[in-house]
């Protein structure tokens, strides 16, 4: 995940047991009672910075990581799937892609991975190897400092990849593409690749407040048109936790995508969706929900439906931008539209 400005993202359920999140982070440390006993540097100098190296080095700072780890329901459904799944871990040799801390490596190790290969590109790297010495995992845990892309692994394949690599609107940051990258070069031909699927929900909500203050606003400031700023602040997607009331139709899945299988082009897509008016409700992750704000003000009526397609593709100049193009439809009693909107998400 970024820090940045209608979705929630994360691992889904799949033929790994998971476990119950309702718990806090002091009950989630002691969950370790469900065990059984038993570089080279990615960040140049200042002036040779690209966007790629700022977004390493927002990783360097402990408060990114801070934010992850408390994230709950994340971190804990990492712990749930890999404490409650010991039998695939016993004796396996497993790659954490984007290590950060370490977390889900000493998950792993305590787990009873034979060993466990941590590569975090960021200098977080330096405290994931203090982290795995301080709990006494210095034998089992081996943490490279570099790129994915660039580091030498001292094995020539590994048995499970594990790694949290989605970002906001699942697919920005595009740290998907390194975890394929690992596993095409790493993975035995049984292994497995956690999360194994990853999926990406629409629904619909009301916010015609935030509408109004952000975005109308451009039209009149202090008695000045500003709508060329409108123009641009309408192509920005929002990341923030939408209230639950908020929302006014169903959630429709829009992709499913199969880590262990899918190629790197199987990111960029187009999805139908069909949206009816109900109360739909769940719980909240860091990775917030993306809004997409709509050109018109829709009137939908109990019952009716908004119909339409979203298109996501990698932004062409810089990979880790998302370029979205939503196409809508509604023809209910009280608003018949039919549109196209482009968003990008930087
Ligand atoms: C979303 S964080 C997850 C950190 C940790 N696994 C956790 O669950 O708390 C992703 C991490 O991957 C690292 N990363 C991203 N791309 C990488 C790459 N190509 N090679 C190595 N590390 C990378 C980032 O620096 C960041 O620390």
């Amino acid at each position: 995940m970024q820090n940045s400005t209608m979705n929630e993202a994360g691992p889904t359920k799949s033929r790994f047991e998971y476990g119950d999140d309702d718990e806090t982070i002091e009950e989630a440390a002691t969950g370790s009672s469900n065990l059984d006993e038993d570089s080279s540097m990615c960040e140049p100098g200042d002036a040779d910075k690209t966007s790629a190296d700022y977004y390493f080095d927002s990783y360097s700072h402990f408060g990114i990581h801070e934010e992850m780890l408390k994230d709950v329901v994340r971190t804990k459904t990492y712990q749930n799937v890999i404490y409650k799944n010991t039998f695939l871990f016993k004796g396996k040799v497993v790659l954490d892609v984007g290590a950060g801390t370490g977390i889900l490596s000493l998950f792993c190790a305590k787990a009873g991975a034979k060993h466990v290969y941590a590569v975090e590109c960021s200098q977080m790297a330096d405290m994931a190897k203090e982290i795995v010495k301080a709990n006494g995992f210095s034998d089992v845990i081996t943490v490279l400092k570099g790129k994915i892309e660039e580091i030498d692994l001292p094995v020539p394949q590994v048995d499970i990849i594990i790694s949290e690599w989605m970002g906001y609107f699942l697919l920005y940051e595009n740290m998907l593409n390194t975890v394929l990258y690992a596993r095409d070069k790493w993975l035995v031909g049984s292994g497995i690749v956690l999360p194994d699927n990853a999926s990406l929900y629409l629904t619909a909500i009301e916010d015609a407040e935030y509408k109004e203050d952000k975005i109308e606003f451009w039209n009149n400031v202090y008695g000045f048109d500003m709508s060329c700023i409108r123009k641009q602040s309408i192509m920005e997607p929002l990341v923030d936790t939408v209230d639950q009331n908020q929302i006014v139709t169903n959630c429709q899945l829009l992709k499913t995508m199969d880590i262990s299988k899918m190629t790197s082009g199987d990111a960029s897509f187009t999805a139908p969706f069909k949206l009816v008016a109900e109360r739909p409700r769940s719980r909240n992750t860091h990775w917030k929900q993306t809004v997409l704000y709509l050109e018109d003000v829709l009137t939908i009526c109990e019952g009716e439906s908004i119909v339409g397609s979203m298109t996501v593709a990698q932004n062409k100049k810089n990979p880790r931008d998302v370029d979205i193009t939503l196409k809508y439809s509604l023809n209910g009693r009280r608003s018949v539209i039919s549109k196209t909107q482009q968003y990008k998400m930087r």
